[in-house]
């Protein structure tokens, strides 16, 4: 039985459609990942399935639009577009692929004249989307000691010794967004990555972070721009805004060397 993602809600704004797209994928993807598939083929169809549905359904709800996918081919006429839908239809792929774990995501953005303007990230395996639609409110750190969100398949050396400056404990995950998402749920206080990653892999949790009220920026400090016409955005800060200055100080000091 394949799920039937039905229609949004009615005159649904571009951040209502948004969260309702994240989670349409991802109810999708929760299915997929019951069908007995595993490793590549399960990584694969999950991969395909979300960007499939969310390719039909953004031609269906906002026809006039341009869209960057990970798992897209890239139509350079977005340069010239005023609307840009940046999807990363499955990140994390890996955790996907690895039941139980809960630690991928959907990522849904859209950029507009200039920066990105909405957006919205699904995390199906706990049950919760996050968007510009409500954005999140970030309760005061419950934490003794910083804690720093770093993938835990490619964790940037430089991190660790930005740890041991800060007094902070590393909290390995997978994904982009569930590690922006942490920050947003008090899981951890920053994420910190360097090294390589694409618009579509902080796009979406970059928006919603900012509308949550967190810092945002390249790890020298500068800020993110999206929909360019080399997609590569290799590095990001987001963390609590308390923290920002000690990182960035941290990264214009000692580089992000061995990353
Ligand atoms: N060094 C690197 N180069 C390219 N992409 C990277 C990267 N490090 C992380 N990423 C991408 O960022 C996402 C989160 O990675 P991680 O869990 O290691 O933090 C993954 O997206 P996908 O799962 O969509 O491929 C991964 O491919
Ligand atoms: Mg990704």
């Amino acid at each position: 039985m394949t799920f039937e993602p039905g229609a949004p809600p009615e005159n649904a704004d571009d951040h209502v459609l948004a969260a309702w797209l994240a989670d349409a994928a991802g109810r999708r993807l929760l299915e997929v990942r019951e069908e007995g598939l595993t490793g590549r083929e399960l990584k694969d169809a999950g991969d395909r399935a979300a960007h499939d549905l969310l390719m039909q359904l953004l031609a269906e709800h906002r026809p006039g639009d341009a869209v960057l996918s990970e798992e897209g081919k890239d139509d350079k006429r977005r340069l010239e577009a005023e609307r840009v839908w940046i999807v990363d239809p499955l990140d994390g792929t890996r955790e996907f692929s690895e039941p139980p774990r809960d630690d991928w995501a959907v990522h849904v953005a859209l950029w507009s004249r200039g920066d990105l303007t909405a957006g919205a990230v699904a995390q199906p395996a706990i049950g919760e989307t996050f968007s510009t639609a409500d954005p999140p409110y970030v309760a005061p750190s419950t934490a003794a000691r910083p804690r720093i969100a770093v993938s835990r398949t490619r964790p940037p050396a430089f991190v660790e010794a930005l740890a041991e400056e800060l007094g902070a404990e590393l909290v390995p995950m997978g994904s982009a967004g569930v590690k922006v998402m942490s920050v947003v749920r008090d899981v951890s206080d920053a994420y910190v990555h360097a090294g390589g990653q694409y618009e579509w892999d902080n796009a979406a949790p970059v928006v919603v972070a900012r509308a949550a009220g967190l810092y945002c920026s390249r790890v020298d400090g500068s800020p993110l721009r999206y929909n360019q016409d080399d997609v590569s955005l290799p590095d990001l800060i987001v963390c609590r805004v308390e923290l920002a200055e000690r990182i960035v100080a941290f990264v214009r000091e000692h580089g992000v060397t061995g990353s």
